[in-house]
């Protein structure tokens, strides 16, 4: 079935969540040694094989770690789709439009932070949206908004046409107890009104092994993209088995 079919385009309720796998650190650890390994569409090769839905890098305007050629690599050789995730500069619209991806999320990006720390001020940003997300949705893939639980950058988003947005969930990663509890909150709130509104939704950031089940059963999700925390688990259990561990503690297998 292609989930990014234009029937699709209210989502699928009756789809399982999906597990996109994010490579970047693969690329970290090669970019640390300006290697040639590890190489991250190896290692995305092997988390297909294990039930991984897609495959999806943050394509940084500092290439600290997914470079291009990574990107034209993977178009050429993972089965499952692509998601491209890049900022809303010049350059990099330009090659998102020209890298062949299934989906692109755009995402704000500041050189100096060590991750993405928030969501796109869809609101701040609405001159450069109106231009790249028909750009981007003429290219061929499918576009996707990172925004924060946030109500009102919601509303702005669904206006912008993006089918598309991603739950920044790190705020309910990097929580514990009672302001865990108010973030998932957030996030099903969020998920609520964006699909009320027609957007399809996804999620993604720091969701790891421990904090994924509560994120996994919030209704209308249709994707999560997880990264580093099934990167680093890697390391001990391999890319399969990382894949399987997250896939069950998402609830897609027993
Ligand atoms: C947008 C996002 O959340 C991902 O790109 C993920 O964080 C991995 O990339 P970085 O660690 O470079 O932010
Ligand atoms: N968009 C979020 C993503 O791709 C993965 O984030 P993380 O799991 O590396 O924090």
């Amino acid at each position: 079935m292609d989930i990014y079919a234009p029937g699709m385009a209210k989502g699928a309720p009756d789809l399982a969540l999906r597990l996109h796998v994010n490579v970047d650190h693969v690329a970290t650890v090669r970019q640390a040694r300006r290697a040639r390994f590890p190489d991250p569409t190896e290692f995305a090769l092997a988390c297909e094989a294990a039930g991984a839905d897609g495959i999806t890098v943050h394509l940084r305007k500092d290439r600290r770690h997914i470079q291009d050629d990574d990107v034209q690599a993977l178009r050429g050789r993972i089965g499952t789709l692509l998601n491209l995730e890049c900022s809303l500069d010049d350059e990099m619209v330009d090659l998102a439009c020209d890298s062949g991806a299934d989906a692109f999320c755009l995402v704000p990006e500041n050189r100096a932070e060590v991750t993405t720390e928030g969501g796109l001020d869809v609101i701040a940003e609405s001159a450069r949206l109106a231009t790249a997300v028909p750009r981007l949705g003429r290219s061929g893939g499918l576009v996707s908004l990172f925004v924060d639980p946030d109500l009102d950058q919601i509303r702005a988003a669904a206006a912008t046409g993006a089918p598309f947005i991603e739950l920044h969930t790190g705020r309910y990663a990097n929580t514990v107890d009672a302001e865990r509890e108010a973030e998932l909150e957030r996030l099903r709130r969020a998920a609520e009104l964006a699909h009320e509104l027609g957007l399809r939704v996804n999620a993604g950031h720091g969701l790891d092994l421990v904090n994924v089940g509560p994120v996994a059963r919030i209704a209308h999700l249709e994707e999560l993209n997880i990264g580093h925390a099934l990167v680093a688990r890697a390391l001990f259990v391999g890319a399969g088995g990382a894949v399987r561990e997250m896939r069950v503690a998402m609830g897609l297998e027993g």
